[in-house]
């Protein structure tokens, strides 16, 4: 590889990362078992630019590879873009393979002029086991034409290539999935143990062309993704944050050790304050709720920011918006509270869709910030179901803010996978499981071990003990010791 188009490549896998095309976690893969790393190149529609590099690169692979065939096709549906461009800029004419044949007209699978025994080269993002691909040649095949090479993105190495060239089809890759880690390891992007991870799963998840694994029952590979994100220390996942603001916490919660969030809802400013000198030393986040603070002032404000300064902790202001774009974007920044100039972090329902994450990024003037968007609560009888916690969580991880999402606020470990957000859980007591108002209390051991939390919230077990400070203690050490144990086992 010349050194040129090598430096293009390392920057392209770079930037591949920061637009979110592939990420590390715990991700369910059609293959039917997890997997610790996931690529969805859907997204590079969005980044013309790197269309650009993608395609130029796929063409000049080509050239190299003289793959020279008649015409060219797309796997669908991500590779067809893809397969357009390089039809484009070779002028090779394209052809187009329907998933389903149409129930009326002409019924074709393959779209396009062709004739029998004519050659086709193959497009295609990813591949795992090669199955797409080969069911693409499969439809190719069956009308008379001639396939004998591939060219792709990403070769998962996981078998793929081996599967197809048992079918007489050479596959060529753009990147390996050892050259992408290696990349990423040498920017400093991921730590030495994401790269041993994905090795390892690597290793043990090999498939055979008809699906099976190559080590016997997919039952034997349950354990074999070690970057399931409960299972990661503080510090392995501040390094795959994508915002600055998690960063910032898992870094904070790792150094200071504790991942208690004291929710101080206190209606006068002093007694917060007041709160806040006694716990801060043993919180990470201290949450409020302006709107119920009767002598709200900017001294107060002030006043909490030099104690979050002075205890290291952050804040967060639980507004929990919920309107439209404009509407969030004004009541984040003005009124009385100027939430956007002093609260670190904010938290918002999902239920406006999307645009309550733009609305609120529209507020901002350079500030760091970020937010947690609810995908469950605690109260009983709460109308969020399956699919509103599944939706909610891909506007947490998909798209253009992700960088602005610094977690999500849950009850369950399985609400997401991504090892670079944040899981806040409220709804944390030691002697309580209600209260007379719907809220629903487990211990501390319950919602870091069983329910997934990194941060467990807790108000009232806090500034309803005879000595609040004691309690903040007594709660930060079974927080903490819970997450030893967590990340231990
Ligand atoms: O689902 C949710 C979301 C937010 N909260 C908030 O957490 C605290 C809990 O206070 P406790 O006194 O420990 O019950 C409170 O500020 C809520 O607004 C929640 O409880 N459940």
């Amino acid at each position: 590889m010349l050194a040129e188009t090598s430096n293009q490549m390392k920057a392209l896998a770079l930037k591949l990362f920061e637009i979110n095309a592939f990420k590390f976690g715990d991700f369910k893969m059609k293959v039917g078992i997890n997997s610790p790393v996931y690529f969805d190149l859907r997204v590079i529609v969005s980044y013309p630019d790197v269309m650009q590099t993608v395609s130029d690169l796929l063409v000049e692979h080509i050239k190299s590879q003289e793959l020279n065939s008649k015409h060219v096709c797309g796997v669908p549906y991500t590779a067809l873009p893809l397969a357009t461009i390089v039809s484009l800029q070779q002028s090779t004419p394209m052809l187009v393979r329907r998933k389903e044949a149409k129930a009326y007209g002409t019924k074709k699978l393959i779209e396009g002029i062709f004739n029998a025994g004519d050659t086709c080269l193959i497009v295609e993002d990813v591949v795992t086991s090669g199955s797409s691909i080969l069911d693409t040649v499969r439809d190719l095949q069956s009308e008379g034409i001639v396939v004998t090479d591939a060219v792709v993105v990403v070769d998962r190495e996981q078998g793929g290539a081996a599967n197809i060239a048992k079918h007489g089809v050479r596959m060529h890759s753009l990147f390996t999935l050892s050259f992408l880690l290696n990349t990423l390891r040498e920017a400093g992007r991921i730590e030495k143990s994401t790269v041993d991870a994905v090795a390892k799963y690597i290793a043990s998840a090999q498939i055979n062309s008809d699906g099976s694994f190559v080590g016997g029952d997919k039952a034997n590979l349950d354990g074999a993704n070690d970057l399931v994100r409960t299972r990661l220390t503080y510090e392995t996942r501040a390094n795959l944050a994508k915002s600055p603001l998690a960063k910032r916490l898992f870094n904070l919660m790792a150094n200071k050790q504790t991942n208690l969030c004291l929710a101080a809802d206190l209606t006068k400013a002093a007694d917060i304050l007041d709160m806040a000198e006694k716990c801060g030393p043993y919180i990470c986040l201290l949450k409020t709720h302006v709107d119920i603070v009767e002598d709200f002032s900017d001294s107060f404000i002030s006043s909490l920011q030099t104690l979050a300064k002075q205890h290291n902790f952050v804040l967060m202001e639980d507004r929990k918006f919920a309107d439209i774009g404009n509407t969030v974007s004004l009541q984040y920044s003005k009124g009385i509270y100027k939430i956007s100039s002093w609260a670190d972090l904010v938290t918002a329902h999902t239920l406006p869709g999307r645009s309550i994450v733009q609305g609120l990024k529209a507020a901002l003037e350079g500030e760091e910030r970020g937010v947690f968007l609810l995908a469950e609560m605690s109260s009983s009888g709460n109308l969020i179901d399956d699919k509103y916690k599944e939706t909610s969580v891909k506007i947490a991880t998909e798209g253009g803010d992700v960088d602005f999402v610094a977690g999500v606020v849950c009850q369950s470990s399985n609400c997401f996978a991504f090892p670079g957000l944040i899981q806040l859980t409220p709804g944390v007591k030691i002697n309580e499981n209600v209260d007379k108002l719907g809220q629903q209390y487990q211990t501390p051991e319950h919602v870091v071990k069983q329910l997934g939390a990194d941060i467990a919230v807790v108000g009232r077990g806090i500034l309803q003990a005879s000595n609040p400070q004691q309690a903040a203690i007594n709660y930060r050490d079974r927080l903490w010791a819970a997450y030893t144990e967590r990340v231990a086992k």
